[in-house]
């Protein structure tokens, strides 16, 4: 397993993260147990900062919650002076419960509910990225029956392929998101937004897709919006303050992921932007992003025990673990790859390799198919890295098996965050059934 960020082999032969024994974590948490490097999150929030600093222009770094959304994850990215991207009330909620300032909050979702705009409306929400005509009407018909006035992103698809798992690309023209910008249908809610004096148009939102480690679609997608702005510009007369071009910069899995550092995709978006407003003689418009892996993704690690195995002579040999696609729907998902090793024997040579399947009454269960380990016994604690973005945040209690907790390390310190879902959680929703008194049969 690739060491990174603060991971340390320590004097025991342990995984260390954040000065932190990872075994000892296992003791006092038990597994599975998500263990975020907060020191990598910080440096990785203050890169993308830093790259606008360093440029000089006005910019916003949302930090894309979907990616990993708890209380305490919000608290840390407010902090660190990031406005917050949520998809739906329950990520709104959160936010706010962790002290967020609605004004920093960006509304996103391609079917947001009456009740999810009304909440947003209530907080005063810094911006709604309105996704399509119906929910532009929506938000129209509340404004005015509110007297209030709604500052809106329209969120355009680019018709730009991004270069990753076609689960994970939005830009493309046949997608679920956004305003189609080759079939005129982006032009027509400019100008129903403009001519609404309840709707505030900050300016326009795209996003390619997720995982990507090249600034090609960026750029093309830059160039996509800049056509439309330009005519924009000649029909409405009309310059938006505000260009954001969402999220989806990659980071290392696995051996042959090529992720570029934050300031490489910044640089690029920022000159390609000041380059399109200086030809078309435009004002600079504040740029923002949404990166959400790119923060959390790689700080995060799984800790796991190992349980069963299984030998199959010359075919595999499968070891089991308590948890799988319950707290990492990702492999199953997207076939996605993860490395891993021995936290409690992080010194052995590896001396063959072993499939790791996770315990969920399926075949697809499986977290990583060819890993290299010692000979591993019961009771050994595996470490996956890597699985700090859309794994707790896509968690389920799938076969009941509660979802893990959660530590934050920093320092030499541990710091829980989420605790572990108890099975009484796991019924505390259930209504008993009311059995119907039956009368008898009767010939
Ligand atoms: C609109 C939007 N913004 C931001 C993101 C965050 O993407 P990532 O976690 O890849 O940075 C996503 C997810 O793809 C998204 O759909
Ligand atoms: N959940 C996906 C990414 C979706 C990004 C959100 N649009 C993943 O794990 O890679």
């Amino acid at each position: 397993m690739y060491l990174h960020g603060t991971m340390e082999i320590n004097a025991s032969g342990h995984l260390e993260i954040g000065g932190v024994d990872t075994v000892e974590l296992a003791n006092v948490y038990r597994t599975p147990l998500f263990v975020y490097d907060v020191a990598l999150i910080k440096e990785r929030m203050n890169a993308f900062k830093d790259a606008f600093e360093k440029k000089q222009v006005a910019y916003q770094v949302a930090y894309a919650s979907k990616a990993f959304s708890t209380v305490g994850m919000y608290q840390l990215a407010h902090s660190a002076g990031l406005s917050i991207d949520v998809v739906s009330g329950g990520e709104l909620f959160t936010a706010l419960k962790a002290g967020v300032p609605a004004s920093t909050i960006h509304f996103h979702g391609n079917n947001k509910s009456i009740d999810e705009l009304k909440m947003a409306l209530d907080e005063q929400i810094g911006c709604i990225v309105v996704d399509n005509f119906y929910e532009l009407k929506t938000i129209q018909a509340l404004a005015e029956q509110r007297g209030q006035t709604v500052p809106v992103l329209l969120r355009l698809t680019p018709n730009v392929e991004a270069h990753t798992h076609e689960y994970i690309t939005t830009g493309q023209e046949d997608s679920k998101f956004g305003f189609d910008l080759a079939s005129g249908q982006a032009t027509k809610a400019i100008g129903i937004s403009l001519e609404d004096e309840h709707i505030h148009l900050l300016g326009v939102h795209s996003h390619i897709g997720s995982q990507i480690f090249e600034t090609d679609g960026f750029v093309l997608a830059i160039e996509k919006v800049f056509e439309n702005l330009a005519r924009w510009k000649q029909t409405f007369n009309y310059e938006p303050a505000v260009l954001n071009f969402g999220g989806g910069f990659g980071i290392r899995y696995v051996d042959g992921d090529t992720p570029l550092h934050p300031s490489v995709y910044v640089e690029k978006i920022v000159d390609e932007t000041i380059k399109h407003t200086t030809l078309l003689e435009m004002d600079m418009p504040e740029i923002w992003i949404e990166p959400g892996r790119s923060i959390v993704g790689d700080a995060g690690t799984t800790l796991y025990t190992i349980g069963s195995q299984k030998d199959i002579p010359n075919v595999r040999r499968y070891l089991s673990v308590d948890g799988g696609m319950g707290d990492n729907l990702r492999p199953a998902l997207y076939e996605a790859k993860y490395e891993g090793m021995l936290a409690n024997r992080a010194n052995d040579k590896p001396e063959d390799t072993f499939s790791v399947a996770g315990k969920c009454c399926e075949s697809g269960d499986m977290l990583i198919w060819d890993l290299p380990l010692p000979d591993v016994t019961a009771n050994d604690i595996l470490a996956i890295s890597c699985t700090g973005a859309y794994g707790y945040s896509m968690a389920n209690n799938y076969n009941r098996i509660p979802r893990p907790a959660i530590v934050f390390v920093e320092d030499g310190e541990a710091q829980l965050v989420v605790k572990r879902e108890t099975y009484e959680d796991l019924v505390k929703l259930d209504l008993p059934y009311q059995q119907k008194a039956v009368a008898p049969f009767e010939n």
